[in-house]
């Protein structure tokens, strides 16, 4: 395998933990620990992204070599690794949870590319660290399989992600008890490489102010920014608040793009929230089916259902008030985390509207369309509308004579269908009007709809079948499915069953539609 070029300015540029020894503990005074990956007993490839091998600058014969898998799995380091695991806190379910820390996740180095580009290699499930607490550092095949086709899934959606480079299987147990129902059982075991040009974290921030450590506070601000956001200018001052300014943006318009594609984080504490705004953390995530704004994947959310989809965008905000929290005593004033706050607000309101105005195949949303999209809503969930096949017909439907034969295979449940034919029949005559006020032509409407409306969606269930396979030795279903999602806007013909409703089995199966954060 070629050598990467490796920059560690993490480890490099900031303070660490005095220990090396991965006992668990509570870390002072340092953003991270060096530990050591623990190394498995019989690493093998089980899937790849080819993009993500050409971004670090791995070609296809040093993916498949036994060397890939043996670093890949933790069980060897290429020249100009400094593995480590970073010291972070967050607010979980609503509440501080004091220090959590890269439990099992083990960063590797930061590799800079052929074109100068930084990406942070990070091993999921790498084994014990001082963040571990009582659990094992390790993870479980399934959830590293829905971990890695998500993370490209989203990329290939067009949505700021965490990358997934590879699974590799451990060829060892771990044991899960899946439901928390007493019933502990040995699954396979897996390893991902995720890459990112930052993995920061809110959390890493609110530990600091949390221990009263304003001094490693500021150096990480200011080490974030110098790092991850070098476009910034002007004096500290100056750069600290148009950091946080851009970082309420980007949050603003990562969640506009969850809401788009019908994406449910499932766990949005503030130790799963990036600070380049990106996806992290493919926990107990879903996708929306049947529209339904108070649906969550998260099996113990299911509760106070914090995370369901429609309370994404105020769970961000109430995320980002945390981080202002945290960032006070580095800006000494209130107003320009306030102002971030706002930010977040009005950058949400004209995003969200953009990207409904274009899933709608309208130029814009105006004021009086507001009840169009609000009537649009309550009939989809009243009626069990599948969310993506209703959106990707309805670029199909004719404003000149508009029916809802585009739309039938969007519904769930017949009864529920005729009950609401004649309010959608209604709807329909209001939207074509309304397309037709805006004068487009038939084609560039629906080209414009296609590439905003996924046809294919990384179904709860599709996962699952690929997981059921994998688990049974059978790696080529996960293959398959990621080669699905590269194309998400494309018709793929010969691949429409993965563009179907999900079926009557899944409807309540476990990993289909309740995941557990057992992973
Ligand atoms: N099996 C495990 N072993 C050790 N620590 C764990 C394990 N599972 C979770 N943790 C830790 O528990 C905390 C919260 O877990 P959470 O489910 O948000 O994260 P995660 O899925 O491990 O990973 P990440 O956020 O890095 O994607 C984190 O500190 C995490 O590292
Ligand atoms: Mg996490």
């Amino acid at each position: 395998m070629k050598t990467l070029q490796f920059d560690n300015r993490f480890v490099r540029e900031l303070p660490g933990d005095p220990e090396d020894s991965p006992h668990v503990r509570q870390v002072h005074g340092a953003c991270y620990s060096r530990v050591m990956p623990t190394p498995v007993a019989a690493p093998r490839l089980i899937a790849w992204s080819p993009e993500v091998a050409r971004l670090v600058g791995f070609d296809e014969a040093e993916v498949r070599s036994p060397e890939f898998a043996q670093v890949f799995a933790g069980n060897a380091l290429l020249p100009g690794m400094e593995p480590y695991a970073a010291c972070y806190g967050g607010h979980q379910f609503g509440n501080w949870a004091g220090q959590l820390g890269d439990g099992r996740a083990i960063t590797l180095g930061e590799a800079i590319n052929a074109a100068g580009e930084r990406w942070e290699l990070q091993l999921k499930g790498a084994g014990p660290t001082p963040y571990s607490r009582r659990a094992d550092g390790r993870a479980v095949l399934r959830s590293s399989i829905r971990e890695f086709l998500c993370s490209e899934a989203m990329h290939h959606l067009g949505i700021p992600t965490t990358r997934a480079l590879s699974i590799v299987g451990t060829g060892e147990a771990v044991i899960r008890d899946m439901f928390y129902d007493g019933r502990p059982r040995p699954e396979p075991g897996a390893v991902v490489c995720r890459v990112a040009p930052s993995f920061i974290r809110f959390g890493n921030f609110e530990i600091f102010t949390a221990r009263g450590d304003q001094v490693l506070l500021e150096r990480l601000v200011d080490f974030t920014i110098a790092r991850d956001f070098p476009k910034l200018s002007g004096d500290t001052a100056t750069r600290r608040v148009d950091w946080f300014h851009a970082v309420c943006e980007r949050t603003a318009r990562l969640i506009v793009q969850w809401m788009r594609v019908g994406f449910v984080h499932g766990v949005m504490n503030t130790d799963n929230m990036s600070i380049l705004g990106l996806t992290i953390d493919y926990g107990p995530y879903g996708w929306i089916d049947n529209f339904d704004p108070g649906w969550t994947p998260n099996t113990t959310d299911a509760e106070g259902r914090r995370y369901r989809f429609g309370n994404q965008p105020h769970i961000a905000q109430w995320n980002l008030l945390q981080l202002a929290n945290a960032l006070y005593p580095a800006f000494g004033s209130v107003e320009p985390l306030q102002d971030g706050l706002s930010r977040y607000a009005a950058v949400y309101e004209a995003e969200s509207r953009g990207m409904l105005a274009a899933k709608l195949g309208l130029e814009e949303l105006r004021e009086e369309d507001d009840a169009l999209v609000e009537t649009l809503h309550e009939l989809m969930a009243a009626a069990e509308v599948d969310m993506t096949i209703f959106f990707r017909g309805l670029a199909r439907v004719d404003a000149q004579m508009p029916t809802l034969d585009p739309l039938r295979d969007a519904f769930y449940v017949e009864d529920k269908a005729k009950a609401h034919e004649a309010a959608f029949a209604d709807w329909l005559g209001r939207y074509a009007a309304r397309v037709r006020a805006d004068g487009l032509p038939a084609g560039v409407r629906q080209a414009r709809m296609d590439a905003v409306n996924p046809r294919y969606v990384l179904r709860n269930y599709l996962a699952q079948e690929a997981i059921d396979a994998a688990e049974q030795g059978d790696d080529a279903r996960v293959s398959e499915l990621l080669d699905v999602m590269r194309r998400p806007y494309d018709d793929q013909p010969g691949r429409e069953r993965f563009a179907a409703r999900r079926p009557d089995w899944a409807r309540n199966r476990a990993g289909c539609s309740m995941l557990s954060c057992s992973s």
